[in-house]
């Protein structure tokens, strides 16, 4: 559907020069050096309609309330994330809207993180490129992310940016998780970025994983509406 985050997998435009001592000897020749593996991804925004106020833990970002949010068209409030690693590349670094900004924040780290220790194998056999999973340790990456809206302006672009950077870290580093594990990591970024990962309408419960209840386009608003009450109704049986 055209709510999820896309992806794909295209060779670079340009290849930066190999460095002189590179430390991943162990990993890649000087001709093998040269490469650089990238991955895009396009994720969109969403809007509370019953909103997360407040966490009960700050580190892993578990909220004290469930909340749902409607997930919006992505071709008009998204984020699109470009990730590239090579050998070339000495640290991990970022550019958001075109101007870098520093990665060493404990909800970046935290993503990388996460998203590095479930890195798998990687072969590109025509290119001649072969990514061990232990290589993505010490292999580093550039990220490049627009939003097609205004960044830090009260429309959740934290949402859309955690969820497709995590989204297309683990197309690049060919992680195999499921949705609710990446939303999972995602919200470590931005708590309402673990709702990102879903289209439609998404509900985030107050446990570790956050699912998708149904998608829009089978509602209508009178349907949506008749649908939260019996949502709420479900909730404070089981809260009972
Ligand atoms: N495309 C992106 N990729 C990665 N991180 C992003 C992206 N866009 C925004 N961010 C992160 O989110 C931060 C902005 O989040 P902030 O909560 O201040 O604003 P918002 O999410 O746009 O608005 P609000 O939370 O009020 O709805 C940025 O400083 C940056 O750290
Ligand atoms: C108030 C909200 O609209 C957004 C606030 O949540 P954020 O996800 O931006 O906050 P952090 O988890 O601290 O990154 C509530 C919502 O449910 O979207």
């Amino acid at each position: 559907g055209g709510y999820f985050p896309r992806e794909s997998r295209s060779p670079p435009s340009s290849l930066p020069p190999p460095p002189r001592n590179s430390r991943l000897n162990s990993m890649a020749t000087e001709a093998q050096a040269q490469w650089v593996l990238t991955a895009t991804g396009r994720s969109p925004t969403n809007i509370a309609v019953i909103k997360y106020w407040g966490k009960r833990d700050e580190a892993l970002i578990l909220p004290v309330n469930d909340s749902i949010s409607v997930t919006l068209d992505p071709d008009h409030l998204s984020a699109t994330t470009t990730v590239a690693a090579s050998p070339a590349f000495p640290s991990d670094r970022m550019w958001l809207n075109g101007k870098e900004i520093a990665l060493s924040g404990g909800r970046f780290q935290s993503c990388l993180r996460e998203i590095r220790k479930r890195a798998r194998d990687v072969e590109d056999e025509k290119r001649g490129i072969k990514i061990k999973k232990e290589d993505w340790e010490k292999l580093h990456v550039h990220i490049a992310s627009y939003n097609n809206f205004p960044t830090a302006a009260g429309l959740a672009s934290s949402a859309a940016g955690f969820a497709c950077l995590v989204f297309t870290l683990g197309k690049l580093m060919n992680v195999n998780e499921d949705y609710g594990e990446l939303s999972s990591i995602a919200r470590q970024g931005s708590g309402s970025a673990c709702r990102s990962i879903y289209g439609g309408f998404v509900k985030w419960c107050m446990g570790k994983v956050s699912y998708l209840l149904v998608k829009a386009e089978k509602l209508n608003w009178l349907k949506c509406m008749f649908f939260y009450s019996k949502t709420i109704e479900f909730d404070s049986i089981l809260v009972e």
